[in-house]
């Protein structure tokens, strides 16, 4: 007694602990010590955890070999006080020493288990849903004896044993009373520790195993057991032994791959030289994810040897199960982490775009852009086009990045925004000016210089030159293309050239409806988004060359350009707003009048350019084309002369057309041979090559 009451005191700081953990021992291995405090969060975790409610977790118990029976009989008097309980049951656990040991209880309320079998050493929370069952094992912790025993329920008849059973099978159990019952349980059980007692929860702690011998009472349902003892085993047999190593090293990979069991395994295996053979293979089994038949076979096993055997199978099970989840694990993340990783990259791509100015999908960006170009001008721009900029640009808005009708959208807005609205270059009427360029360009054309300067002071007179299309004629070569661009240069008007030559398609004229794929507006509204300016000189080439369309007509389109009157709305199909192309100077060349069409040439004021006679020619070449070409070859005036006679012999022989341009050829590549010839010449030091006629042949 007095040996009792001081091994009592001797454990109350180990004891104070337990109370959170459950009772506890102190002759406890270092293995089970560990274990225990180890093991305490976890335990704490799955209380509330509705998952591991039915599993088991790992104590300090360690009387399944039956020495440890009295260290349990302390415990639970510890347990007891701690809880306040009643001081009485301290003083006379103490010191009354009639206290049943475990191994005393030879007659035991039988506890239901549902899920799983109650290993030795392990904690396990149920829920006892019978009132009678719950009020005896209250009353039997109140009378110092807080023994059951737990026995795992059999499945019915035809049932797989690995397919979930759920609460269902649970609530069933306590349908069955007395001898009903007792056929439903397996025999061998476990004698369990009431630990603590919350409501229904009842949190027993698996001692010893046991078999049930006969029914003692129905309700609730006591039985008659056997305390079972392993079967004596060689502790140094090295089959036992090499079983058990293989029990622990598996548990060791199943440690090192799934963090599930970390804290139990790591805990037992830390202290690997202090085990014993039973209590490891108990504990394989109990944290095993295996089936309830298999623990229960596990439970059931009295021989150590054949009991590690089941163990080890278990656990090996375990660790491919892990492996599995392994994999999975490493290939959900190798699919995250490629998400990721491409999340990232198009974030990057998206800021460097916007770096560049290259941003197509940001539409605040997008409208932001088409904003700040409008500004400028923004006072100029009719009403109407404002409207309708504003109404697309909160279309864009709300239209999907990625839609076909964003990308319309937008093409739409950068024709509309970049349009030069109100934007002219300041012309210039001064006419001597005007004149001096005229001349400085072209020889003679004398009614075509005089034509245009008088509608320069017309100009100046009204302060505008507009309402008249010019119609330069004449057969090729003769200059209208050229004097075009003169006139561009001396009204101080951008130039811009288009040939309608062979045009059929009205659409490039007036461009393509929006809703086409590819549309783009027609040549007019390129041109004016081109020069950036409303007032460019527009030199439309072979107009009398016009085709004849199938699908509409390209000279009523034309004439809805030309026409002053029609031509300060014109309508693009693209654009669908109309735009004032009324300050455009339009000059039209053709090299026969009378193949124009007539509604065209009837508001078109022709300019005949007739041609050349031989003097005219001789001076073209002489003043303008000779220097021009020269200048091109890199020739310096003072190394060639080519004397009149050549030039008469070239122009008379050889370029007799109207125009000049085979003149230009015929004197380009004379140029082209006497830049070769000065090439050898240079070695010879002559200072002066003289084309003269005799060697124009030659050449
Ligand atoms: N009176 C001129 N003075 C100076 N150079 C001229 C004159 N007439 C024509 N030229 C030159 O002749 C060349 C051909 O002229 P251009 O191309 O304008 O002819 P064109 O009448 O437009 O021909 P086409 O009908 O074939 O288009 C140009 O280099 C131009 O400078």
């Amino acid at each position: 007694m007095l040996k009792l009451h001081t091994r009592l005191h001797a454990l109350t700081p180990s004891l104070s602990s337990s109370l959170r953990l459950g009772p506890t021992t102190d002759s406890a291995s270092p293995i089970l010590r560990a274990a225990l405090s180890s093991l305490g969060s976890l335990t704490r975790r799955s209380r509330s955890s509705d998952l591991v409610g039915h599993r088991a977790f790992f104590c300090s118990d360690s009387d399944s070999s039956g020495d440890g029976s009295d260290r349990v009989v302390h415990v639970d008097s510890k347990a007891v006080e701690s809880e306040g309980e009643e001081a009485e049951s301290k003083s006379s656990s103490a010191i009354v020493p009639t206290n049943p040991r475990p191994e005393d209880y030879l007659t035991v309320l039988a506890l239901p288990l549902p899920h799983r079998p109650l290993f030795p050493g392990f904690y396990m929370p149920i829920y006892v849903k019978d009132p009678k069952l719950l009020a005896a094992l209250q009353e039997s912790r109140k009378r110092q004896a807080p023994y059951a025993g737990a026995f795992l329920v059999k499945d019915e008849p035809g049932t797989d044993p690995s397919s979930v059973s759920g609460s269902e099978s649970e609530k069933n159990i306590y349908d069955f009373k007395g001898k009903e019952l007792l056929n439903r349980l397996h025999e061998v059980g476990t004698l369990a520790q009431i630990s603590s007692i919350q409501g229904d929860q009842v949190v027993l702690i698996g001692h010893r195993r046991l078999q049930i011998t006969e029914m003692v009472s129905e309700e609730p349902l006591t039985v008659k057991v056997d305390h079972l003892k392993d079967k004596p085993y060689n502790k140094d047999d090295d089959v036992i032994k090499a079983t058990s190593f293989e029990v622990i090293s598996t548990l060791r990979d199943v440690l090192k791959t799934s963090s599930l069991w970390r804290d139990h395994v790591q805990t037992y295996t830390q202290h690997i030289g202090d085990f014993n053979f039973p209590r490891l293979a108990d504990f394989g089994a109990a944290i095993s994810g295996a089936n309830k038949l298999q623990c229960q076979q596990v439970l059931e096993e009295l021989d150590v040897y054949k009991r590690l055997k089941l163990t080890l199978e278990l656990v090996k099970k375990e660790m491919e199960i892990s492996k599995i989840q392994e994999s999975i694990a490493k290939a959900i993340e190798e699919k995250i982490s490629g998400e990721q990783r491409r999340y990232l990259l198009n974030e990057q791509l998206k800021a460097i775009k916007k770096e560049l100015g290259l941003e197509t999908d940001d539409k605040t960006a997008l409208s932001a852009k088409f904003r700040e170009r409008l500004e400028p001008n923004r006072d100029h721009i009719p009403p109407h086009v404002l409207q309708v900029i504003e109404e697309e640009l909160t279309k864009l808005q709300l239209l999907e990045a990625s839609s076909s009708e964003f990308n319309v959208t937008r093409n739409y807005l950068d024709w509309l925004t970049a349009l030069p609205w109100g934007n002219y270059s300041d012309e210039n009427f001064d006419v001597l000016h005007a004149q001096q360029i005229l001349d400085e360009d072209h020889y003679g054309l004398a009614d075509v210089k005089e034509r245009i300067l008088e509608f320069i002071a017309v100009g100046k007179l009204r302060g505008t030159s507009q309402g008249k299309i010019i119609c330069l004629s004449g057969p090729p070569g003769v200059g209208k293309t050229s004097i075009g661009r003169s006139i561009a240069r001396a009204l101080n008007r951008k130039f811009f050239r288009f040939s309608v030559g062979g045009l059929s398609d009205v659409a490039e004229i007036k461009g393509h409806r929006r809703t086409y794929i590819g549309a783009m507006p027609g040549k007019m509204v390129q041109c004016l988004k081109n020069v950036g300016t409303a007032n460019p000189l527009v030199l439309i080439d072979e107009v009398d060359k016009l085709g004849r369309g199938h699908a509409g007509d390209p000279a009523s389109a034309m004439l809805e350009l030309l026409d002053p009157e029609q031509n300060a709305n014109f309508l693009d199909h693209y654009l669908d707003v109309p735009i004032d192309l009324s300050k455009v100077l339009f000059v039209c060349t053709a090299n026969v009048v009378e193949n124009i069409p007539s509604p065209l040439l009837d508001r078109m004021e022709v300019i005949a350019i007739a041609g050349y006679i031989t003097d005219e020619k001789m001076h073209i070449a002489r003043d303008y084309l000779e220097k021009s070409t020269r200048e091109a070859c890199g020739i310096k005036p003072e190394e060639v002369e080519v004397t009149d006679a050549a030039l008469l012999g070239l122009i008379e022989s050889y370029c007799r057309e109207a125009g000049v341009r085979n003149l230009q050829k015929h004197i380009e590549k004379i140029y082209r041979k006497l830049s070769n010839l000065l090439d050898k010449e240079h070695q010879m030091n002559l200072q002066l090559l003289k084309l003269r006629l005799l060697n124009l042949r030659k050449l």
